[in-house]
């Protein structure tokens, strides 16, 4: 069928998908013009990428139609979707490590072109098309060697190379760093510039008013509405997709720390290949304060997360918890030991993902009464305080039943978070604990982390995100090369202040 408006690269009309009973799209209605970028805005969970995914050949509308470039398609298998000229660029990204570049960009298309891994010829069309979009890699290197930015270009790199005209964007900027997304930013206006048609899922409110031209509003499964983004402001915005009015600042008494519960003194941790990543750092949170550290990504913190909490062996210094020594104590017994952490890897580190929600809620905790009695676990326990954390932090899916994996990213995060919180611990460790969460969510997990500190817990936040380490922290911590820079209150600093520390640099007195 044709006679749609060929403007329209993209219709999506009436689509709906459904899981089981659960109808995660109702309906959907979405229109995408040739040579726009078209956002994507929707509470977690909204339904979002599970839109995309139909469009992407993953999964297939229960019911509803698609038409690509005026012609209604039945797009079933992702190798339909490239055929029709639509490329994915996931959040999480499908590369090899132990492969180059280039062979990453070619895999799985060589016999579809008949090409025969002819890997010169390959390259010299890859630096064609990065130079035409400003995406530049390096051809013959190993993806494992590379920073997150630029494998996200490769992923970018693949979907051109397989004759992408319609990219889809799912959270880009949720994985790079400020100077990354400013270079992801430019890549984008290079690709519309180019011809190319941009969908666009972020909940940066930011992002989407830099560079789209409209939105589509999704809330609880349904399209509400689709705007021109000019003239509108991230409130604005805000309000359209929860539906409500939004604050963006959580409010919070002075704080009234108590004694000191980590004590990190002169700690040198290493990073895998060898290189001190921690140097010589000291640390202190108090009973009833928030420290946040803040800093550019591969400055030590992660290291640094991965010796307080056992993950990662400690070189020399020390770590005291309550003024127990736990250096290089096993994750299990400093868990025991009240120290909760929310990873910054949450599909490595904090969920299993073929699990149930329920019992991923119960990884910390399934060995114990009430949810094991006589080494038998309880289901009934463990599925009803599921259900009661879900309520309790807005955690939405179909049930507790259904596997950790089909909870939509920013839910996950959530899950994640009300499992290390009501465990009630002497210290919270997150990391990057709103990554991927709409602004709602987020002005709850400040509160939850607020309000986890009013009850006198240890809280430290670390973040890549000034504004939120600014709205939550009492004292801010910056670390740069392994060591802090400086220790600053929120009241009395600025994100350029920060920013100075964040390279190295020091604050006039
Ligand atoms: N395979 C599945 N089985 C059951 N429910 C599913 C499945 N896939 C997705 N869902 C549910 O559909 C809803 C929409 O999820 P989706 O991932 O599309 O949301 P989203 O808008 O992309 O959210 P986020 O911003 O958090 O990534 C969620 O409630 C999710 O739990």
């Amino acid at each position: 069928m044709t006679g749609q408006n060929v403007q329209n690269v993209i219709e999506m009309r009436d689509v709906s998908k459904v899981f089981g009973t659960f109808v995660a799209n109702d309906q959907i209605n979405l229109q995408v013009q040739k040579g726009e970028i078209h956002a994507l805005l929707g509470e977690n969970g909204a339904g979002k990428s599970t839109l995309m995914n139909m469009l992407s050949g993953l999964l297939e509308p229960t019911s509803g139609e698609i038409f690509v470039n005026g012609s209604v398609e039945k797009i079933d298998s992702p190798s339909k979707a490239s055929k029709l000229g639509i490329g994915m660029v996931h959040q999480h990204f499908m590369l090899v490590d132990a492969f180059t570049v280039t062979e990453n960009i070619i895999l799985g298309n060589e016999t579809t072109r008949g090409i025969k891994l002819d890997t010169k010829k390959a390259e010299q069309e890859i630096l064609e098309l990065s130079q035409k979009y400003g995406l530049e890699v390096t051809p013959s290197a190993l993806v494992r060697d590379i920073s997150v930015g630029q494998q996200q270009r490769v992923e970018i790199l693949k979907t051109l190379y397989r004759g992408a005209e319609i990219l889809i964007f799912d959270e880009p900027t949720a994985v790079l760093t400020p100077a990354e997304i400013l270079e992801l930013m430019t890549i984008l206006k290079n690709l519309v510039k180019e011809g190319k048609s941009i969908i666009l899922i972020t909940h940066k409110l930011d992002e989407i008013r830099a560079v789209s031209d409209r939105v589509t509003v999704i809330r609880r499964g349904k399209s509400i509405e689709t705007v021109d983004v000019a003239g509108r402001d991230n409130k604005t915005l805000a309000e359209m997709m929860v539906g409500h009015s939004v604050s963006f600042v959580t409010e919070k008494k002075v704080a009234n720390p108590g004694k000191v519960v980590l004590d990190i003194s002169h700690l040198v941790v290493n990073e895998s290949r060898g290189a001190q990543a921690v140097k010589s750092l000291s640390l202190k949170v108090r009973a009833g304060e928030i420290v946040g550290l803040a800093g550019i990504d591969g400055n030590g913190q992660s290291e640094l997360v991965q010796a307080i909490t056992g993950l990662r062996p400690v070189v020399t210094g020390s770590i005291k918890l309550k003024d127990k020594e736990i250096t290089n104590h096993k994750p299990r017994q400093i868990t025991e030991m009240s120290v909760a952490h929310v990873p910054e890897d949450r599909h490595r580190d904090g969920l299993v993902l073929q699990l149930s929600v329920a019992e991923n809620m119960a990884l910390q905790t399934y060995y114990k009464a009430p949810m094991s009695h006589l080494g038998f676990l309880d289901y009934k326990a463990i599925n009803q305080k599921a259900r009661e954390l879900m309520a309790e932090f807005d955690v939405r899916g179909a049930s507790e039943l259904v596997p950790a994996s089909a909870l939509s990213g920013g839910n996950q995060q959530k899950a994640i978070i009300a499992r290390e919180i009501d465990r009630n611990p002497d210290l919270l460790i997150v990391s990057q604990p709103t990554r991927g969460l709409d602004v709602g969510a987020i002005e709850y997990i400040h509160k939850r982390l607020i309000q986890a500190r009013d009850e006198g817990k240890a809280v430290l936040v670390v973040s890549f995100e000034l504004d939120e380490i600014l709205n939550v922290s009492d004292r801010i911590a910056v670390i740069h090369d392994g060591k802090i820079q400086g220790i600053v209150r929120p009241a009395e600093t600025t994100k350029q202040e920060l920013g100075v520390l964040m390279v190295g640099g020091t604050l006039k007195s």
